[in-house]
């Protein structure tokens, strides 16, 4: 059995924090960005986070957030990380870690073997890097979308000077291969353990955690 840690992305209730406690996750999700069906007001995100399973990370996904979105809710919600799901450069990614003082996850979209080059340069200041499934043109959202990119991309490439996630597409039924493809220590799910948009379902989320540790 490997220790990986699962994040899992997009809470909305305290049932859904306990439900992805209970099933083992490391980190959960709340999303910041207004348009999607994932996403909670800064109240919401208070309550959820001043009340979450002891031992669960935080993090925050903000996209191409200003100064100001972020300290509205670095003001209110307790974090442990925050996740820059945006165009975020390496400079605004190193200002954040700065201004506010909490670990910063970069997401990197990948859709070809080009799509990793700036991985290098990211790791140098981001604390985590997310490997996410680059949002097809015309996407509504730039993450979540529940696809997946070619793994094998990462099959030469998976040493950064900071630690990564896997995230884009994974389902119970495939996260067992995306790790032993990639190498992944830790992955990211959104819409693979929900039951309808938007909606986690916990029996889902107990299913991911064991078949990604199960590996
Ligand atoms: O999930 C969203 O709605 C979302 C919206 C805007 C930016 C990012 C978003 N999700 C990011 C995540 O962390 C997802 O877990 C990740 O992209 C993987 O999603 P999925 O393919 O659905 O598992």
């Amino acid at each position: 059995m490997a220790d990986i840690r699962v994040k899992i992305c997009g809470m909305k209730t305290r049932a859904d924090m306990e439900a992805a406690a209970a099933a083992g996750a490391a980190y959960v999700g709340l999303n910041f960005y207004a348009k999607s069906a994932r996403s909670v007001t800064i109240a919401q995100a208070a309550a959820l986070a001043s009340d979450a399973p002891v031992g669960l990370a935080k993090v925050g996904l903000v996209v191409n957030p200003t100064d100001a979105d972020l300290d509205a809710i670095t003001g209110s919600v307790p974090l442990d990380m925050i996740q820059l799901h945006g165009q975020e450069s390496v400079e605004r990614v190193a200002e954040i870690k700065t201004r506010y003082g909490l670990p910063v996850m970069k997401v990197i979209g990948v859709a070809e073997a080009a799509d990793l080059d700036p991985i290098d340069l990211y790791a140098q200041v981001a604390d985590q890097l997310m490997v996410d499934a680059k949002a097809p043109k015309g996407a509504k959202l730039p993450g979540g979308n529940g696809i997946s990119f070619d793994w094998q991309l990462l099959a030469s490439k998976k040493y950064w000077q900071a630690p990564w996630m896997l995230a884009g597409g994974l389902t119970p039924e495939n996260v067992a291969e995306a790790i032993r493809k990639t190498g992944a220590r830790q992955v990211d799910v959104a819409s693979g353990v929900e039951s309808a948009p938007a909606q986690k379902d916990p029996d889902l989320m107990r299913a991911f955690v064991e078949a990604a540790q199960a590996v």
